[in-house]
Formats: C-alpha cells, structure tokens, sequence
C-alpha cells in the first residue's frame, strides 16, 4: 500500500493552503506531520482521508484515485481521528467505540471493545454518555473508536489534544505499534520524535523539510520554521530529544 500526491493543492475557501505537492508515503511507515499553526498539516489529514477535495492534483491509494473510491471502501482501509469530535453525542462510550464496527471489514481481525475500554482505561466509563466526559476522556474514546476500526492505515490529527501525559505516550505508542501505517500531526516535537520514523515539516502549505526525525529536527529548521531557540539534549540517532529555549527574540 501507499499514498501518493500528485501535485496536489488544497485551498480552504478561495485561498491555497496547500501549495502543488508531491509525496509517496510507504506502507509500515509512521509519519509525523509537523509544521506552525495553520501551516496546512489538517486540511492534508482531511484530504488523505477523502474529507477534502483537491483544488488540483490528485491523491491515489496503492494505484487508485481517491476519488473514485466508494467512502465505504475508503473506510475500510483507513480510520481518521479529528481534532474536533462531537460534545454532545447521546451514546455512551462503549456504543460510540461499537459504532466503528460499521467500518470495519468483515472477518478482519481487531481488538474488541472490551479490550479497547481497558487501553484506554475506560472500563469504569463504559455505560457513561460521551457528553458527561472531560475532554482527555472524550479523546481517549475516539482514539479507541478509531482503533476498533482495525485500519491500515491510521490518520491522526493532534492526538496528543487533552491528553494528560500517561496517556500521549501510553496510547499513541499503542497506535503506532499496532497499525501498520500511522500519519499523525503533531505539536510536541519529542513525542513526535520518539514514534514516528519520518517526519514532514510543512510551512504555509509547502514542505519544507522530509526524513528523519534527526534531520529535521535541527535547531535550524526550528528557529526558521517556528520561531524558537533550541539544542538537542540527546544525539539519539532515532529520536533526538529537543529543548526549547524560548521564542527567538
Ligand atoms: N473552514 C475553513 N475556512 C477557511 N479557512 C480555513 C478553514 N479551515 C482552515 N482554514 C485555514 O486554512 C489554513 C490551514 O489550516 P489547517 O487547519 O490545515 O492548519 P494546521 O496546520 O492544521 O493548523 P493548527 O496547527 O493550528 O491546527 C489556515 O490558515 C486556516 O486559517
């Protein structure tokens, strides 16, 4: 399996947020996409996962345009968590983790609710209704409904989003050690560092930087690109670990 762009812009409204992009991502890869506020990293999330379309340019799946794929089919290769999940749902959380059971193929292996209410630690919540949850809670159970999918391929958007820090590095190294193919959008560059193995720092919609997290977790690529003074604490050649300093004066 991979994904492919093909000169691919995306605009939001009549502005391009995404400038004409080319990417192969690879099956078993695990992708950290990383870039400042509004730089693009969840409208190119929405539009792998055929929420948005392309003003120009193409994405295909192991060959096949996007586009042309039943949403049905889409959703049984792929599980997308958005930033922006419902508040108010009337379901309780072991009915909202189930309702991905819609998706999941037939016959395809995954972990069963049960199981997920227990990664997630859960269990004690299984019959409360997602509306009465605090928000690290709320995430934990979509991020648990995504995994109920059983996806290929696992796209993520901040996960990271009220999770308290048990939990970030307990449940998202969980994703990314059990689905294949993880493409995950992240703000804190040491987590990223330490799940992903290739990262993507995209600014203002263009790709500025694209392999290893050691590459492109410079002190340089940082001040540019986000405005801030750092050093690395550690030369760990898989995961560098970064310490900012501040926002360069
Ligand atoms: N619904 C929308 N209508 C108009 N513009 C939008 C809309 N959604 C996003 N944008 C704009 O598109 C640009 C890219 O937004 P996007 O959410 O993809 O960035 P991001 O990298 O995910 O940002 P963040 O790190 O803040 O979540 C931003 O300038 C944003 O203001």
């Amino acid at each position: 399996m991979c994904i492919e762009l093909h000169q691919l812009t995306l605009n939001q409204g009549h502005r391009t947020v995404v400038q004409p992009t080319d990417l192969h991502l690879h099956r078993g890869e695990k992708i950290g996409l990383i870039g400042p506020n509004g730089s693009g990293k969840t409208t190119l999330l929405k539009a792998i996962a055929g929420l948005h379309s392309p003003a120009s340019g193409r994405i295909s799946l192991d060959c096949h345009c996007l586009s042309g794929l039943a949403p049905q089919d889409l959703a049984q290769q792929m599980a997308i968590l958005l930033q922006d999940q419902p508040t108010d749902l009337p379901l309780s959380v072991h009915d909202t983790i189930e309702l991905a059971a819609m998706a999941r193929p037939d016959g395809r292996a995954g972990p069963s609710v049960a199981e997920l209410l227990a990664i997630a630690h859960l269990t004690p919540l299984a019959h409360t209704p997602v509306s009465r949850l605090s928000g690290g809670e709320r995430q934990r159970v979509f991020l648990a409904q995504a995994l109920f999918q059983a996806p290929q391929i696992l796209l993520l958007d901040e996960p990271s989003n009220h999770l308290d820090v048990r939990h970030q590095w307990q449940l998202l190294q969980h994703c990314h050690d059990t689905i294949e193919t993880v493409i995950a959008s992240y703000h804190d560059f040491n987590l990223a560092a330490a799940l992903c193995d290739r990262l993507i720092l995209l600014v203002d919609g263009v790709i500025q930087a694209d392999g290893p997290p050691q590459q492109v977790l410079t002190p340089a690529n940082l001040k540019r690109h986000f405005g801030v003074d750092s050093e690395r604490l550690s030369n760990d050649d898989d995961a560098p670990h970064i310490r900012v300093l501040g926002a360069v004066a």
